[in-house]
């Protein structure tokens, strides 16, 4: 917890030792206050030196301690005892100094950073020995320096509040940093010091600690899958990926191609005609040499080789398949690529939501088939859905969820089904904010209603930003709008349920997002960003409902929150039931880290809990009763389920689901 050494009988040595990250746990604080202790009042100990173990300095409190009471002695003495001693403390830094350990830092005497400790103990010292004989310890004590007040301090973080506000829409931590930040400049320590644990306390009570503590653990759950069959994450064996190809340089393509060769991947990269091949080659040595500024690093161009034909794929190690979303044309692909590349190589496919087994079952290995579904833009989005198909062998999903770490990706192993996880989820909330605007509201009210809540973006920028277009092809090719209606169908119902046709009747009018400069929003040029309420949309949305006889009516932001939040949360219990996602976890940092859910509401799942699953189930069951024709508000048997068992916490819900099928 702390070992205690005296060296060449003058000099103790505290080092943190509580692996992974020397986190102050109480034990650990216990340890360091009977170490100080003891170091005080020896006298033949001169100086202290505190430092961490295995490369590591402090990674601050025990997050892990933070679910229960405060045990142990509290942190703020401890660092008060070692900032008034009367013998000089050095914090010998390696690796990471993080909130309490950086507070453990900074009440030392003396901060040396980056640097290896071990035989250097008696360097710093005698260092601290020359300074200290320059200089008495009183003006080494944080507790005496007066911090600067620039004479704006007021304007300056006025200016800094608003950007926050407009960043961290929200979110508390952020303004509560400022305010101490204020206290720290002006006013004396101790009062500033008070203010500020005033501040600490009314954050660590919040819901949205509680929520950032549980994202925190659940990105790193994520990277522990398992699959029925027992093998997982540590039984499971990566294979070595040094080449890959990937197929189709269009928007996901590129983004793939950059995402692999940062990580030092040789990539071939793979387009179907001569001019496609040029762009996309030009694009991605643009978007590898930006990166590779950012970075300070050079840019990897020698790793990449563009070519037309599949026939140069034969040695590769993996290859990422990213054409049309066709599945016609994706088992071609598949069935050529699987006569060319070697047996070894593992085919991955990015589709968003097609049936990854029937693509394996194209191929002479289906069991290397894999879906490795990334996110727009490929190299900037953090997540990665790894989608197992049933024949997926354990070293196909473990080879893919590794290359995803490897890339930087947040990996989450998903089972097949349509839409797999997340675009499963944003059916039933999308659907919700179009019946939305059919019985009133307007696309700009309920994107400020999803934007207070904290999502970066609301539902229709989020589209404009995608494209309308492809929702409305997916839409076509399955029956649901164009041609291949079947008129029998009346106009505002499909297969039986509840459809709202009106995104279909903005595409119509060639309005496709952002790209064309028009979409639920009106832009100054096609791809500009700044959206603007355009009163055509308004136009539609009266003449649709005077057609349809609709009374439109004032919609609270409380209603939109609860139809679109809570059928999204109910489908995630359907996924939960079906075994497509093996944890609550799962979901949310899949929506964390690809849809933008705001962190300080844990995620769908999550937010489902603070809100109370009874209440979630009775406003599902009484919008439902409104609205019995949209499926996707019926409540989840599972959801039922925790309710009946008394609402338990959403880290045991996977107990409950223990006993329903599993795809993964
Ligand atoms: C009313 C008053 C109440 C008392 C309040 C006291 C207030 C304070 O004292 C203020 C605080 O310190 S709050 C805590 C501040 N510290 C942090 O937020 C650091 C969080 N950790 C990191 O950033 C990275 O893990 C880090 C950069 C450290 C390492 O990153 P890596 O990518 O190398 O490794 P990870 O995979 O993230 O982590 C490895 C394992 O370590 C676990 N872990 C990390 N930080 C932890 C921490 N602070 N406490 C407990 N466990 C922690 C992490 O979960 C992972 O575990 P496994 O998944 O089991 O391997
Ligand atoms: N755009 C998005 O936000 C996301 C798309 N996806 C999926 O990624 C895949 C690709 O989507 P996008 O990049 O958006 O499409 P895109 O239309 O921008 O690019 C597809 C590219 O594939 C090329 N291509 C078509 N047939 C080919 C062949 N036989 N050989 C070589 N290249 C060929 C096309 O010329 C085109 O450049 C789709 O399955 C899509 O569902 C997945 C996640 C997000």
């Amino acid at each position: 917890m702390a070992r205690y050494e005296l060296v060449k009988r003058s000099v103790a040595l505290i080092t943190l030792t509580n692996p992974p990250v020397n986190a102050l746990s109480s034990a650990v604080r216990h340890a360091m206050a009977k170490s100080m202790e003891q170091a005080l009042n020896d006298p033949k100990v001169t100086a202290v030196v505190i430092c961490g173990e295995n490369g590591r300095f402090c990674g601050g409190a025990d997050i892990r301690e933070f679910a229960g009471p405060l045990r142990g002695p509290p942190l703020v003495p401890l660092l008060d005892a070692i900032e008034a001693g009367e013998k000089p403390v050095v914090a010998a830094i390696e690796g990471v100094a993080l909130g309490g350990g950086f507070e453990l830092a900074l009440v030392c005497h003396y901060c040396i950073a980056h640097f290896k400790v071990n035989h250097f103990v008696l360097k710093i010292i005698k260092a601290v020995g020359m300074s200290r004989a320059a200089k008495p310890l009183s003006s080494r004590r944080v507790s005496m320096l007066t911090t600067p007040c620039p004479p704006d301090l007021d304007a300056l973080l006025e200016v800094v509040t608003m950007e926050v506000k407009k960043k961290a829409r929200g979110v508390m931590a952020p303004l509560a940093c400022i305010q101490a930040v204020r206290a720290a400049a002006t006013m004396p320590y101790s009062k500033g010091i008070k203010r500020e644990s005033e501040l600490m306390a009314t954050l660590f009570n919040s819901g949205q600690a509680r929520a950032l503590q549980y994202c925190f653990f659940a990105q790193r759950t994520a990277g522990k899958w398992t699959l029925p069959s027992g093998a997982q994450w540590n039984n499971s064996k990566p294979r070595e990926i040094r080449s890959a190809a990937i197929i189709g340089l269009g928007t996901m393509g590129r983004g793939i191609v950059v995402s692999l060769a940062r990580v030092g991947i040789s990539v071939i990269a793979v387009e179907s005609e001569k001019k496609l091949l040029e762009t996309g080659k030009q694009m991605v040595i643009g978007m590898l040499e930006r990166d590779a500024k950012r970075r300070g690093v050079s840019a990897s161009l020698n790793l990449l080789k563009f070519t037309l034909s599949l026939q140069d794929l034969k040695d590769v190690d993996l290859v990422i398949e990213a054409v049309f979303e066709d599945m016609a044309l994706k088992k071609r692909v598949f069935q050529e690529l699987s006569k060319v590349c070697r047996p070894a190589t593992l085919l991955c496919t990015n589709t968003s939501g097609l049936d990854v087994d029937a693509l394996a079952g194209v191929t002479d290995r289906p069991h290397l088939v894999v879906g490795m579904h990334f996110f727009s833009p490929a190299h900037v989005m953090k997540l990665l859905e790894v989608v197992c198909g049933p024949r997926s062998s354990s070293e196909t999903i473990a080879t893919a969820m590794s290359l995803g770490k490897r890339m930087g990706k947040v990996s989450v192993a998903v089972g097949n089904c349509p839409g797999f996880v997340g675009n499963r989820m944003l059916k039933p909330y999308m659907d919700q904010a179009t019946f939305l605007l059919e019985e009133g509201a307007t696309p700009e009210q309920i994107d400020k209603a999803l934007e207070d809540f904290g999502f970066a973006m609301g539902v229709f920028r989020m589209s404009d930003l995608a494209g309308l277009d492809v929702g409305w092809r997916i839409r076509k090719e399955s029956g649901l709008t164009g041609p291949d209606v079947d008129p029998k169908n009346p106009p505002r119902r499909r297969h039986g349920r509840r459809y709202c046709p009106i995104p279909d009747m903005v595409c119509e009018q060639g309005r496709f997002g952002q790209k064309t400069g028009r979409g639920w929003y009106m832009y100054d040029k096609p791809g500009g960003t700044n959206a603007k309420p355009d009163p055509l949309i308004q136009n539609l949305l009266e003449m649709y409902r005077s057609r349809y006889a609709i009374q439109p009516r004032n919609i609270s932001d409380q209603e939109i929150i609860e139809r679109c939040l809570f059928a999204l949360a109910n489908e995630g219990f359907r996924i939960l039931e079906d075994g497509i996602a093996a944890r609550p976890e799962d979901i949310d940092v899949i929506y964390l880290f690809g849809y933008g859910f705001p962190r300080h509401r844990g995620g769908p799942m999550f937010y489902a809990s603070m809100v109370g699953l009874e209440r979630v189930l009775e406003r599902l069951e009484h919008y439902h009763q409104a609205h019995p024709d949209v499926p996707h508000l019926e409540p989840s048997p599972l959801l039922k389920k925790l309710v009946a068992c008394g609402s338990p916490s959403v880290q045991t819900w996977r107990e409950h689901i223990k006993t329903m099928h599993s795809h993964l």
